[in-house]
């Protein structure tokens, strides 16, 4: 079930005042999505919406940890396929994702909304190192914090990353910005009949196989008794109704 907000920096009534549902979210924001208009890479119309959303949920006092994927740029199971090393593969694409959390954060820092990126993998002059304390510590002063570089180890993607980044840090949600609406029963890129769920067990996206979240992520949520809420990143306001409580895309939770 869905919790409640958790203790931080701002009191209650603060919260109160603002009425947002959650103190403290993780945002895992889709690679892919970057893209926009553009035809590879990253748009900065996107970027410019994405860190006027997000600061709309700092100004009303919402803490947010953001992971970015890295589709947009490299996927190392795709570059395997094509005759490389997947380890390699996957150390390319968790570097994409260090690229598109620098350009987030060059959005974000031109709106004026403090933030930091983190990699998961030491890059020393460029970025700082992840760890989880210090990230908690920016959090909690008002800084949007990007979580980069996935795991930090091949074999796992992004989605992971943000359900293991949001129960390190404590997040009340995390909140997965995706092309579409929520979870369908199958994928509507490829299927218009299908049909969204508002709400899903955690068994059931694992029992149906549901592949809007890699498996092992879901796996992970569930273990920790971590709320996932699929929505579309593309619908104006989606991201702050949600946090403001309202209905959009799919819950998935314990049931
Ligand atoms: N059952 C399903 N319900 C919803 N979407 C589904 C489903 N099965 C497959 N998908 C596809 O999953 C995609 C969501 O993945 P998305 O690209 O947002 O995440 P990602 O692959 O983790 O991101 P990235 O681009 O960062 O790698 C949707 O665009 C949709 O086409
Ligand atoms: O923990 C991780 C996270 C990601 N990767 C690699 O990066 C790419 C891009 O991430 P997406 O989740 O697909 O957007 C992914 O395909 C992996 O190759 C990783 O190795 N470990």
């Amino acid at each position: 079930m869905e919790s409640a907000a958790k203790s931080g920096s701002s009191t209650k009534s603060e919260r109160g005042a603002n009425k947002s549902k959650y103190k403290r979210i993780l945002l895992k924001l889709s690679g892919e999505a970057l893209t926009g208009d553009a035809e590879f890479g990253i748009d900065p119309k996107v970027l410019d919406r994405m860190a006027l959303e997000i600061g709309q949920l700092v100004g009303i006092g919402v803490q947010v940890g953001i992971v970015v994927g890295g589709g947009n740029l490299f996927r190392g199971a795709a570059l395997h396929e094509a005759g490389m090393d997947r380890v390699t593969g996957d150390h390319m694409g968790m570097l994409a994702t260090v690229m598109n959390a620098l350009a987030m954060r060059d959005a974000l820092e031109r709106s004026n909304i403090r933030s930091r990126v983190m990699s998961a993998i030491p890059m020393s002059g460029v970025v700082e190192h992840y760890e989880r304390r210090t990230g908690i510590r920016y959090l909690t002063a008002g800084d949007v914090v990007l979580f980069s570089a996935g795991t930090g180890n091949p074999f796992f993607t992004t989605d992971s990353a943000a359900c293991l980044r949001g129960i390190e840090i404590d997040a009340d949600v995390v909140l997965k910005a995706t092309k579409v609406d929520g979870v369908f029963d199958k994928d509507p890129a490829r299927h218009p009949d299908a049909s969204q769920y508002d709400h899903l067990t955690y068994d059931e996206v694992l029992d149906q196989k549901l592949g809007v979240m890699d498996l092992t992520a879901i796996c992970l949520v569930r273990d920790h008794d971590m709320p996932v809420r699929v929505f579309n990143m593309n619908k104006p306001g989606a991201l702050l109704n949600l946090v403001m409580g309202g209905k959009e895309g799919t819950l998935i939770d314990r049931g």
